[in-house]
């Protein structure tokens, strides 16, 4: 017989009512005192820990609390400030790390990208020459805290030391043992200390062992955590992998730690089948990531028991650790908020909170306990996943016929983009290097009222719909004035690129708080695509259309691509989720349609999230990559040759997937090189990449207002690499999260590079 634990991986940390992104505005407002905003932190951090102490998970972790990322943390821990910030050693100020993050006038801030495969940001550590020291232990401070001010002997947790030399940058491949060596003492001091102080569990993530990993980085792995395991031979070390299944399943196991911890919901099948054939070592702790942390939908209890006594049977006499799949960072905090919004489907629904009672009382369950309680929640939640498979909802004959037609037909525009490009290049007669914005404007706190008050019912739909209006006309006076090339309306009716189509197409549902992080303080309400999806009415004619109406010049239409849809959003996980994007496709080109007949002629279909969606192992890539690819075509290609597809990616590492770039046969592409410095250009160039290229010239995570010659700067590299003619000039994604002042500031200066380059250009 097994023994049972119940655990969890990490909690979110936004608070039920998103307080704590409201503390940290608040405190960068300078509406909030440092001592105060600390310690309603720590007010909320106590709390999320008597939150799952309560439920009765037995390992609890501490130390995945943050104040801004877990990687930022690490990075300060360590001592890892660039030089930009002045910083001269000993535990790093609070404004520092905040400058790290959000950068100041003086120094941008450090680079941010998607943490594997989620919609999650993590502030990229750079290393470039740095020496790193312990400035601080603080998982120890975690633990201590947990133990002192609320009794719980918690599980610190931590990312493991070839993870976060992996995600970091600023040094070669050759370096890496180099950078091991001095990072080793520093996780060995951790961990001694950690052993002192009596604490019985670590957690050590190591995701980066789901990816497609070689011979030698898994020899370093092992070097690593058996130096790791000498330095605290008392502790003991849970390594933890999660998003996938691990890429080397024997030599992973094989590692001198005292548990694993494996995802049994991503990659479920490849990692059951390796436990299969190769056994689990019987000194170890088995960690079963059986809940999904990144999907919120009730899981069917009984059907996890039965996984659960399959893989028991496979790991005869050791420990079973039940766990979530990963962190629940990655879904809302509690249904218990959505009682008046979604009494229908509430009952289907299971975010953070209630994946851990489902996680107790699995673990109950496993440990044979069949108390009423017990039973009948197994009963109750497979009975729940039935019938909501079996809604007619989730089964429209109609969606269904009609995706099986269009995905199996045609997906080429009439004409290559050679002969397009003539064709739109005399349609619109636009300037070397036109100018453009990526489609949104500043969210400012008028414009989220004035949302509040219609939804609230203070304002009737035609006093919103005026407001919008103005806000337009405002936006499109502002971009003429400014000499913008390609105008847009602005997004302002829009609560979120994703949330806004959401709500108006059909086999969505969108929850009231259910908020995750995106990026620091910034959250997403990912809407539940729980049904068949299907367009209802046109969704942004009528902004656009209006927005035309002002202007002689071109207005771009604005989409959210299907893929992007598909990738923020919690989906069902009852048909493939290449047939989900299929539906969404289809209903998008019937908005493209709209657009064009409406005689928008230019449309920008964003697809930031393509990347993300990348699968972690290679092997898998290509079927993604030909299914996302094929359902962006089935949405922008049926247009004509003179009318002109935008698309826009931000925030990721495009290398990988510029063939699927150039795949979706878009006439520009917008793409980020501020904050990467212009190192992906080099990828256009190996690929001889010949379509319209928008360079993103400056960062808008940042409220610095870029000067004129930095963004020269980032132009003249990207030019130095391919034709002058390729390229637009745009800020690196969206602004909506601006304020009005420095984006006027920071467009003035954009138009002005722009304006700079073409006068050196005509010369030449
Ligand atoms: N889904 C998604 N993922 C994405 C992006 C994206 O745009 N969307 N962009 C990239 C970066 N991520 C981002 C994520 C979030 C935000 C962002 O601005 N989020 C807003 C929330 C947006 C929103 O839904 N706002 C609501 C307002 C919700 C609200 O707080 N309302 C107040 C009232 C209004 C107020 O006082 O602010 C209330 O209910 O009390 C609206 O506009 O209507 C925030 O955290 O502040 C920006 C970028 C990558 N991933
Ligand atoms: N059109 C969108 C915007 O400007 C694209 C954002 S990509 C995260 O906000
Ligand atoms: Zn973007």
């Amino acid at each position: 017989m097994n023994r049972i634990i119940s655990s969890n991986i990490g909690y979110p940390r936004i608070g039920a009512q998103r307080e704590w992104k409201k503390l940290l505005e608040s405190f960068w407002a300078g509406k909030l005192p440092e001592e105060q905003f600390l310690s309603g932190l720590e007010g909320l951090r106590l709390t999320h820990l008597k939150v799952q102490q309560k439920k009765g998970i037995e390992l609890i972790p501490v130390g995945d609390f943050s104040l801004y990322d877990h990687m930022l943390d690490t990075a300060a821990m360590f001592g890892l400030v660039p030089k930009r910030f002045a910083y001269y050693g000993g535990p790093v100020p609070l404004a520092t790390y905040y400058a790290m993050a959000r950068g100041t006038q003086g120094a941008p801030a450090c680079e941010m990208t998607k943490w594997f495969n989620t919609n999650y940001h993590y502030i990229v550590p750079e290393l470039n020459g740095l020496t790193p020291t312990l400035t601080v232990n603080k998982p120890l401070e975690a633990y201590r805290e947990a133990k002192r001010k609320l009794g719980i002997d918690g599980k610190p947790v931590l990312i493991g030391p070839y993870t976060f030399l992996k995600l970091s940058k600023g040094y070669a491949p050759e370096q890496l043992d180099v950078l091991i060596e001095l990072f080793l003492p520093l996780y060995k001091q951790i961990l001694t200390e950690l052993e002192q102080e009596g604490a019985v569990w670590v957690q050590i993530d190591e995701p980066i062992l789901v990816t497609s990993l070689s011979e030698t980085d898994m020899e370093r792995i092992a070097d690593i955590y058996s130096q790791l395991h000498a330095a605290a031979p008392g502790l003991k070390l849970m390594l933890h992998t999660y998003f996938d299944s691990v890429e080397h399943y024997e030599r992973t196991v094989a590692l001198p730690v005292q548990g694993i911890g494996l995802d049994f919901v991503h990659g479920a099948e490849r990692n059951i089948a390796a436990l299969r054939t190769h056994g689990f070592p019987a000194d170890k702790a088995l960690g079963v990531g059986l809940i999904d942390g990144r999907n919120v939908w009730l899981a069917d209890l009984e059907a996890k028991l039965q996984l659960l006594d399959e893989v028991s049977a496979l790991v005869p006499s050791g420990t079973l650790i039940v766990q979530p799949s990963c962190s629940l960072l990655h879904v809302p905090v509690t249904t218990r908020t959505e009682e008046q919004a979604n009494a229908e489907l509430l009952p289907f629904l299971a975010f953070a909170d209630e994946k851990l009672d489902e996680v107790v009382l699995l673990g109950k369950a496993a440990a044979g306990e069949r108390t009423d309680a017990v039973r009948s929640g197994l009963e109750a939640s497979a009975r729940l996943v039935r019938e909501l498979n079996a809604s007619p909802l989730r089964n429209r004959a109609t969606v269904r016929a009609a995706t099986r037609h269009i995905a199996g037909g045609p997906s080429a525009r009439q004409s290559p983009y050679s002969v397009r490009h003539i064709l739109q290049q005399n349609k619109f007669q636009l300037p070397l290097l036109p100018t453009t914005t990526i489609g949104s404007f500043p969210q400012t706190p008028e414009v989220r009222q004035a949302r509040k008050r219609w939804r609230t019912g203070e304002w009737n739909e035609a006093q919103y719909r005026t407001f919008v209006q103005e806000q337009i006309q405002a936006w499109i006076n502002i971009q003429e004035e400014l000499g913008l090339d390609v105008l847009v309306h602005g997004e302002f009716e829009r609560t979120d690129m994703v949330e806004f189509f959401g709500e108006k197409l059909d086999g969505f549902l969108f929850t009231r708080n259910g908020w995750v992080q995106s990026y620091g303080s910034r959250c997403v309400k990912p809407p539940v695509i729980y049904g068949d999806v299907e367009f209802v009415q046109p969704m942004t004619v009528e902004e656009t259309v209006y927005a035309q109406s002002l202007t002689s010049k071109p207005v771009k239409g604005m989409l959210t691509g299907p893929v992007t849809i598909l990738n923020w959003s919690f989906v069902r996980d009852d048909i493939s989720r290449e047939q989900v994007a299929y539906q969404i496709a289809l209903a998008l080109r019937q908005e493209v349609e709209a657009l064009e007949n409406a005689g928008i002629g230019m449309i920008q279909i964003d697809e930031p999230a393509l990347r993300e969606g990348l699968p972690l192992k290679q092997q898998d890539w290509q079927h993604y990559l030909d299914w996302s690819v094929h359902a962006f075509r089935l949405t922008s290609a049926a247009v004509k040759d003179t009318t002109q597809i935008h698309t826009h990616m931000c925030y990721c590492e495009f290398h990988d997937i510029i063939d699927a770039i150039r795949a979706l046969d878009a006439d520009v592409i917008s793409i980020e090189t501020s904050r990467s410095h212009g190192e992906l250009m080099q990828s256009f160039d190996e690929h001889t990449y010949d379509q319209g290229i928008g360079l993103g010239v400056y960062d808008i995570h940042s409220p610095r207002v870029p000067a004129v010659d930095e963004m020269v700067r980032t132009i003249e590299r990207a030019l130095s690499v391919l034709e002058p003619e390729l390229f637009w000039i745009n800020p690196d994604c969206g602004l909506k999260t601006r304020g009005v002042e420095e984006t006027v500031a920071s467009l003035r200066n954009m138009v002005a590079a722009a304006e700079q380059f073409r006068a050196c250009c005509d010369k030449a």
